[in-house]
């Protein structure tokens, strides 16, 4: 594509054209720069997008697009200056890989708790249904026959249009992608009209990022503004928020009226059973909260026409994601559960069910980017249900291990609970399946699949959550 058709699409301050070249593609990672693509110099939060921009050229950019005031111009290069570098981006982004997600129906699915599990619910009742659906989120994208990893929850634009192309190819119809605050209020997924955009809760996080809950709030309704039909938790304060700006919203709840309400919950052995509006469901999931998820996809897919009958036919073989709720197979008899809990809210829903009459072991860290209240918050809720915290490494980023787990255990002694703090990730988990006795419960919170942890700033040292409980269960 031309220069000049792009520049009919975005807005621009100033242009300085010096080439007639095709343009092929875009980025903002110099790195991810190809010959005839344009480089887009983001000011980001860490780096300056600009300091990369020879860099980007020797990798065969024709074109930059940039903010700054004092840039070099090259000669034969292209200079667009703009105003609003994302939207650019995005703008862009869409044009060059012509708009793949106007062909096919998008459900996005936000809130704190739960993205990762209601999109593969969602894609789950979808694809037993007849109707292919991929799969977007923190576990990479699941395009049926072929996966890719992502490297965040919420795509890159360029990263999604890349992901959404390939499932097209594949006839895929649907994509449902989990939408975070960031990714939203970062234009990674602008221009995407959903179909759908599911609101499944908010409590406390990311406050480093968005600094009130109002702004995390409106950061959340982007989704649901960019949606034709929304579905909402009634049982939720921000639910019920929602709805009052969404008064047409599909509603879900446990204790509230609304479209879809989950009723004569029981539990059977490690499963549910519930009704909705007289069909009765079974899931197989231990965790009361996947009730709430289960609803978001009854919701969509009855709304699509399928009749509950057939949706609950479809829920009765989900099995679970990984690493949520996920027991781990072992000779001890123990219940070793990988699960990917790291909020306050996700602490409290996970530990309010369990067996009084068991002792429960969680072995976890918080994210040094999480707020000092979060951190309190998990020892506190974990010390409330008599859990055991076996204090350990997350990805302490720009903090040190000393200073969170020193203001976990804060929250564990607020609450007289009991806990030990353990540095190293994997003889924490020793101690915690070592010290449990047969039918006890032990937990792993917060890493579920992510292959890292993350130490000074960003870099990641590889790590696997379910390679070292291996080896700890081999080694004992
Ligand atoms: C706050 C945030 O989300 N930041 C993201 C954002 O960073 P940024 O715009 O500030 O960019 P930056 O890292 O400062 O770098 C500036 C620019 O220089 C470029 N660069 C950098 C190095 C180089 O050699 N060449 C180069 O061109 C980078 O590609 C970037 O465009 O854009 C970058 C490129 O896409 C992301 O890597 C980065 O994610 C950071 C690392 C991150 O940790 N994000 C997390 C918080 C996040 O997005 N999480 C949510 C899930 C949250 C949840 O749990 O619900 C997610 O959707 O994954
Ligand atoms: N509806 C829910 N309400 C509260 N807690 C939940 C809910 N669903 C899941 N959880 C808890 O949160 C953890 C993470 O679940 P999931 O990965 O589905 O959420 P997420 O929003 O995708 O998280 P992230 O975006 O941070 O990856 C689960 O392991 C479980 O402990």
């Amino acid at each position: 594509m031309k220069i000049e058709k792009i520049l009919k699409e975005i807005s621009y301050i100033s242009k300085n054209i010096q080439n007639d070249k095709e343009i092929i593609g875009i980025s903002s990672d110099s790195r991810q720069i190809k010959e005839n693509y344009i480089f887009l110099a983001n000011k980001g939060y860490e780096f300056d997008g600009h300091k990369y921009i020879d860099s980007a050229i020797k990798n065969g950019a024709n074109t930059i697009i940039y903010t700054n005031d004092d840039i070099n111009f090259e000669s034969g290069i292209n200079y667009i200056k703009v105003k609003d570098q994302r939207l650019a981006l995005a703008k862009i982004s869409n044009l060059l890989s012509n708009y793949p997600s106007k062909s096919m129906r998008m459900i996005g699915v936000t809130g704190t708790n739960g993205k990762t599990t209601t999109a593969n619910l969602i894609a789950f009742v979808l694809n037993k249904l007849g109707s292919p659906c991929a799969n977007i989120g923190t576990d990479g994208a699941d395009l049926i026959n072929k996966t890719m990893p992502t490297e965040h929850t919420t795509p890159e634009i360029t990263d999604l249009n890349e992901i959404l192309i390939k499932a097209k190819k594949e006839n895929i119809k649907n994509a449902v992608m989990e939408t975070s605050s960031h990714g939203l209020y970062l234009k990674r997924n602008y221009g995407i009209d959903y179909e759908y955009g599911v609101f499944t809760n908010l409590s406390m996080e990311h406050m480093d990022f968005h600094k009130t809950m109002d702004n995390y709030f409106k950061a959340k309704m982007i989704l649901l503004n960019n949606s034709k039909k929304q579905v909402v938790n009634l049982d939720d304060d921000y639910g019920k928020r929602a709805k009052e700006i969404f008064k047409d919203a599909l509603t879900i709840s446990i204790n509230e009226d609304s479209k879809y309400r989950a009723k004569n919950i029981k539990r059977v052995d490690l499963g549910l059973e519930f009704t909705v509006n007289g069909v009765k469901f079974h899931l197989n999931r231990f965790g009361q909260y996947d009730i709430y998820n289960s609803l978001c996809a009854i919701a969509i897919a009855n709304d699509l026409g399928y009749k509950l009958e057939e949706i609950s036919k479809a829920l009765e073989d989900f099995t679970g994601v990984k690493s949520r709720f996920e027991f781990i197979e072992n000779k001890l008899g123990i219940n070793i559960v990988v699960d990917f809990a790291h909020t306050p809210e996700a602490f409290e829903n996970l530990f309010k069910d369990l067996p009084k009459d068991k002792k429960i072991y969680a072995v976890y860290g918080i994210n040094g980017d999480r707020t000092y209240d979060i951190r309190k918050a998990v020892g506190k809720i974990s010390a409330k249900y008599g859990v055991f915290s076996v204090i350990t490494t997350d990805d302490p980023k720009f903090d040190t291990f000393e200073n969170i787990s020193q203001q976990i255990k804060e929250g564990v002694d607020e609450n007289k609970g009991e806990c030990i703090i353990i540095k190293d990730r994997k003889e924490a988990i020793k101690y915690g399946i070592s010290h449990a006795k047969k039918g006890d419960f032990v937990f792993m919170l917060g890493k579920g699949e992510e292959k890292f942890l993350k130490f000074n700033g960003n870099i990641k040292t590889y790590y696997s959550e379910r390679e070292t409980i291996r080896e700890v269960l081999e080694e004992l």
